[in-house]
């Protein structure tokens, strides 16, 4: 047997996808000119975080004005580049635009420096939700609001009424919790069934984002809000993210709860699990290749599906001390590791059989390749659950000789029973997502569809909304060249330089900068050099913040097995450290 685990020793791990306001922009810089670098040095010289200091603050006004500019493109561009297919139309970035320019300068010195940061992070997993700009630019703004740095007049002169209701709507949602005496199980199912009843369930998933922003800088609340607040998210966020199908959302938070509603318990789960983490979902990547490869070159299975795709996942906190803690069970969790086939048959659903035929070939292949546990193997697909679940789930030991491993499950679906398994009555959130009441996540979804249509409807774009008449190869260009005559003029940069809060000579002294052909405005090529500029500077960030978590982790790593004191040790000589 080609072994998965061989192969995992020698992949690379996965970096991590930072869920901060750095999205990884994927952009390839090209050779940088001496200006460019002359002007990357400037937009980024006073910090690498530019949201953590202001332009009165810098030395000279190109610093300020250029750090603003660039702050402004590199979220803008970030955001907009996140945003569903088809969300982000020209009148959706110009929304998104509005919205950036309002809250930028009110949140860039707040909370330590952080609110910018936490204020994009909440805006890039509305994106992620494939919400609308409408809600990207509330999600920004209400942080805005929170802070005291904007008013809700600001908001309805400066943005319009649609956004100001859709915050007011979220500002009700946020005080429902405070008015219930004790969340016992009742009270959260009413204010459960309290949220659905709004007309715009995009309150809703903009109060869930926020209350994601909330649990991930919990640390810096006294410790009775620390409970308060992760009770709430408990009892009604987490299954509402649940029900609206944001699977990983919900996970998120709920181990964030748990971790300040239990924390010995939380750290007894944490460390058991952080301990396996890297070297299994190193096992899970290699055995999913593995088995995608066996799949995809079996002609006998060929001939039944048209496409086959493997998905991996790796326990979360709180759904593995919910297993061991089940009435009943034996103290073993036996999904720590798991796979999922999704086979598509050439002919599925009604009387054919090609769905289960698929199912247990692929079956037979795993039993050649892999180690099946004997007596552990359920086929709900043959014998579907009353609920109509259907599925085959085999245990496979994954040890090796002298290295004992927790087991790996495989569950053999076809896209149909995946459906099934999504939503309606065997659907995961009903199975163990929280909520009770079967029509209450078929209703949740019903009312999320509607939303989403009518904001596709209202933020549609108009054959005349587009000035320049064609499609705009560059969306922040476009909208800085408010004429439309495909320059950047100094009246155009300084009137967005004043919005974001620069003197009107930073204009100046950055047009100076970045115009190379000193015609006296910006083309679409200086232009589009500057923005190259940026999204490099911030992909340093990014590698920056990768770093440091890998370093912080080895450190500790090493800290705890007592190496480090080995390493200061011996190279205390060398390095004449102490
Ligand atoms: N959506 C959905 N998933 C289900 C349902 N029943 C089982 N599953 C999935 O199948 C997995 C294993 O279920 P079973 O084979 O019944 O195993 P178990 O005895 O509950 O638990 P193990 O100790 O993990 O074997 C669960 O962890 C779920 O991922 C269901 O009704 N709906
Ligand atoms: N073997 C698996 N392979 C891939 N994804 C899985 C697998 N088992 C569960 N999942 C998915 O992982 C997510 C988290 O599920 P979780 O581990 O909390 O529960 P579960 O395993 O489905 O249920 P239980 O805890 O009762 O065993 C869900 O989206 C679920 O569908
Ligand atoms: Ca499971
Ligand atoms: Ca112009």
């Amino acid at each position: 047997m080609a072994t998965a685990a061989t192969a995992a020793a020698a992949a690379v791990p996965a970096g991590r996808h930072q869920h901060r306001h750095r999205l990884g922009l994927g952009l390839r810089p090209r050779p940088n000119s001496h200006r460019l670098r002359l002007l990357a040095s400037v937009a980024f010289s006073s910090s690498s975080a530019p949201s953590t200091s202001s332009s009165s603050s810098l030395s000279t006004p190109a610093e300020g004005g250029g750090r603003l500019v660039a702050e402004l493109v590199g979220v803008f561009n970030e955001l907009t580049g996140r945003m569903g297919e088809g969300l982000a139309t020209t009148s959706s970035s110009r929304l998104l635009f509005r919205a950036l320019k309002l809250a930028l300068p009110a949140l860039r010195d707040g909370d330590g420096g952080r609110a910018l940061t936490r204020a994009l992070a909440v805006a890039a997993t509305l994106a992620d939700l494939q919400m609308d700009a409408e809600v990207m630019s509330a999600g920004i703004l209400r942080k805005a609001l929170d802070a005291g740095t904007i008013s809700m007049q600001d908001v309805e002169a400066q943005i319009g009424i649609g956004i100001a209701d859709l915050l007011h709507e979220s500002l009700r949602l946020k005080v429902a919790p405070s008015k219930v005496d004790v969340l016992d199980d009742e009270s959260a199912s009413t204010l459960r069934k309290f949220f659905l009843s709004y007309y715009d369930i995009r309150a809703v998933i903009l109060e869930i984002s926020l209350k994601l922003d909330t649990m991930r800088h919990l640390q810096y609340l006294p410790k009775h809000l620390q409970r308060i607040k992760s009770l709430e998210v408990m009892k009604i966020y987490a299954p509402l993210a649940h029900a609206i199908g944001a699977g990983n959302l919900s996970l998120e938070l709920e181990d964030l709860s748990f971790r300040y509603l239990f924390p010995q318990s939380y750290d007894h789960v944490d460390q058991w699990l952080r301990n396996r983490e890297a070297e299994c979902k190193l096992l899970i990547k290699a055995y999913k290749a593995q088995l995608l490869q066996a799949l995809k070159s079996d002609d006998e299975l060929n001939r039944i599906v048209q496409d086959i795709s493997v998905e991996g996942r790796y326990k979360s906190r709180f759904s593995t001390m919910k297993k061991l803690v089940k009435d009943g069970r034996k103290p073993e969790v036996n999904d720590i590791l798991g796979l999922r086939i999704i086979l598509d048959p050439r002919c599925d659903g009604g009387s054919s059989d090609w769905g289960p035929r698929a199912c247990h070939r692929t079956h037979e292949i795993i039993r050649a390749l892999l180690k099946e546990v004997p007596g552990r193997t359920k086929d709900y697909v043959t014998q579907p659950k009353r609920n109509g679940y259907q599925s085959l789930h085999v245990a496979i030991d994954v040890s090796e000789p002298g290295k004992t491993r927790p087991l790996m499950e495989i569950q053999i679906r076809t896209k149909e029973m995946h459906r099934i398994a999504i939503g309606g009555e065997a659907s995961h959130s009903l199975y163990k997502g929280g909520l009770t009441d079967p029509g209450e996540g078929k209703r949740l979804k019903a009312i999320m569809l509607a939303a989403a249509e009518l904001a596709a409807l209202r933020l549609r774009d108009l054959p005349a909304s587009d000035h320049q008449g064609g499609e705009c190869k560059n969306q922040a260009f476009c909208l800085l060249d408010k004429n439309g005559d495909g320059r950047i003029s100094i009246e155009e940069l300084t009137e967005v330089m004043e919005d974001l809060g620069a003197e009107g000579e930073d204009a100046m002294a950055l047009m100076h900068l970045l115009d190379a052909n000193s015609d006296g405005s910006l083309s679409f090529d200086e232009f589009e050099s500057f923005q190259r500029q940026v999204e490099l500077m911030r992909s340093l960030e990014d590698r920056d913040d990768h770093y440091t978590k890998i370093l912080k982790d080895k450190l500790q790593t090493i800290d705890s097995a007592g190496l480090i004191h080995f390493y200061r040790k011996e190279l205390g000589d060398k390095l004449l450290v102490s």
